[in-house]
């Protein structure tokens, strides 16, 4: 063990999360001159148990030609952007109050908290059996703040969006759209990785880097009784995001988030647990309400994204060129340790967008992607089977929904490519139904969905997609 994990004697060296009555959003302290925000965060105990103090530290990049940034703008983004992190440590006890002693928090604000946590933390409630977390209450500790007076960004402003990249197939589909449309984009990543950096690279427009820091006593205490779990981190990416946007006077933070993150893992006692909830149309929706009431900026966030499916982005993707070498959509990629840099090539993430791409490209081009001919491992049946809803439920993880894997491996049954590969002999043998495919299915799932209305500019970028 490092000394950095020693413990320290004012850390608790045994975390029992019935111990803890609150969590508090204490506050935060920004060094405009660094670029640093450090957020404050106490866990309460009963009794005369000892509070737990934790701090995470953001770092906005600050811009280029060495001017200071437009702190005025992005303040009203803390209080927000403060209390999604703060999920992170309220998680370790997940007790029933959670307390905000900030100001400048609106009722949409609040109202985005309350979702992010029964919905962004309904995962870990429910492989946690915490049903209890969804209950749990928001406590405003000072008066609320009015919302922020509307305002549009402006056609400038809109022209220069901000777009996030995860390292994936995604956000490479976004700025290539963005690009083609004629939009000065900036990318952006936080804590990139040597992926992130190589697919910014390859876009050839700049990137713009920011830096999270988790307290290292979340991570500690994780091995002494904290809970632990899934996050809703497009959340907090996001929020990172807008303040960035606003510090660098940029526009809009355009996010790669597809339609097909709505479908939930599964439902719970009547609730839908979604892995992906921060990437839905409901969080979107709900979360670009929130950004608007806190800085008055009408039209600063949404998803280009959001009509389409993950096959219908896989088919886009397949058209790009340049991308091959630097993607990688696997998540074991992007842990904080950064141990593992490439695809694995067996976890469910890495089985999805295998079978999407299938359909749209030569085996010797996707093999080349993913390093393995996953169609050929048959220790991979049981994963794919669950894809396609085949199982209990589809994996905890960042998948698409049943109908794309069903419809993808259909494809794959009936394609020269494919169809004598062991993963796919014995899907047939599964599913013989696979071999008929669903033509009503397969049109549905390529057609543009509903979506919330985005700027001219943006619409625009949306049809660069056909
Ligand atoms: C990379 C990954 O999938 N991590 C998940 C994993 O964490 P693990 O312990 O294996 O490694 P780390 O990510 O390095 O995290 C170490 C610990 O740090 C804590 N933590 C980390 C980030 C954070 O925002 N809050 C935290 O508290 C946590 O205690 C970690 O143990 O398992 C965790 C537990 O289930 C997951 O929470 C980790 O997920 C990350 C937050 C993460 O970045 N995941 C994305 C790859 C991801 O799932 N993206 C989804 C979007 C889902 C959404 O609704 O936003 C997607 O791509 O669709
Ligand atoms: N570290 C990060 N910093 C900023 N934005 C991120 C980060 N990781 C993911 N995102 C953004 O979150 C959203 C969801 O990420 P997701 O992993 O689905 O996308 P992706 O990496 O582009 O594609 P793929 O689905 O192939 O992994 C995208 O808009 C992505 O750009």
């Amino acid at each position: 063990m490092s000394n950095q994990l020693l413990p320290d004697e004012s850390e608790p060296s045994v975390f029992v999360p019935s111990d803890f009555v609150a969590f508090r959003f204490v506050g935060f302290e920004l060094d405009e001159a660094t670029g640093i925000i450090d957020f404050e965060f106490r866990m309460l105990g009963a009794g005369s148990v000892a509070p737990v103090d934790f701090v995470e530290t953001v770092t906005l990049a600050l811009p280029q030609d060495g001017a200071s940034g437009d702190w005025v703008a992005v303040r009203p983004v803390l209080p927000l952007l403060g209390a999604v992190i703060g999920l992170s440590y309220y998680k370790a006890a997940a007790p029933p109050r959670y307390e905000l002693d900030v100001d400048g928090v609106t009722a949409s604000a609040v109202a985005f908290l309350e979702d992010a946590l029964r919905h962004g933390l309904g995962e870990f409630a429910y492989r946690a059996g915490l049903p209890g977390l969804l209950d749990t209450e928001i406590v405003p500790l000072r008066p609320l703040a009015q919302r922020a007076e509307p305002h549009d960004l402006g056609e400038e402003r809109l022209r220069r969006p901000l777009a996030p990249v995860g390292g994936g197939k995604d956000s490479v589909v976004t700025v290539e759209s963005l690009k083609a449309a004629g939009l000065e984009v900036t990318q952006f990543s936080v804590n990139p990785n040597a992926i992130m950096r190589r697919v910014a690279e390859a876009a050839g427009v700049p990137f713009v880097e920011a830096r999270r820091t988790i307290d290292p006593l979340l991570i500690a205490l994780n091995s002494r009784g904290a809970r632990n779990g899934h996050v809703p981190v497009t959340a907090m990416n996001s929020l990172i995001a807008v303040a960035q946007a606003r510090l660098l006077g940029l526009g809009t933070v355009v996010m790669s988030n597809e339609n097909s993150a709505a479908e939930p893992t599964l439902v719970w006692d009547g609730l839908p647990v979604n892995h992906q909830w921060s990437k839905s149309l409901e969080a979107e929706v709900l979360l670009a309400s929130a950004i608007e009431a806190q800085t008055g900026i009408r039209g600063g966030y949404f998803s280009l994204l959001r009509p389409f499916t993950e096959l219908r982005i896989a088919r886009k993707f397949a058209q790009t060129i340049g991308y091959d070498h630097a993607i990688v959509s696997c998540n074991r990629a992007f842990r904080i340790s950064g141990a593992d840099p490439g695809w694995c090539g067996e976890c469910a993430k890495c089985q999805f967008v295998f079978l999407a791409f299938s359909p749209f490209m030569s085996r010797e081009r996707l093999v080349g992607i993913v390093g393995t001919n996953m169609f050929e491992n048959e220790a991979l049946v049981e994963g794919f089977r669950s894809l396609l809803g085949l199982d209990a439920h589809k994996p905890w993880e960042c998948v698409g929904e049943e109908a794309e894997s069903t419809v993808a491996m259909s494809l794959a049954v009936r394609s020269p490519e494919w169809r004598d590969t062991a993963v796919v002999r014995r899907m047939l043998e599964l599913a013989p139904e696979l071999a008929v495919g669903d033509e009503r299915m397969t049109g549905e799932l390529f057609e543009t969905r509903p979506a919330p209305q985005v700027p001219a500019v943006y619409e625009e970028a949306r049809r660069a997609f056909d």
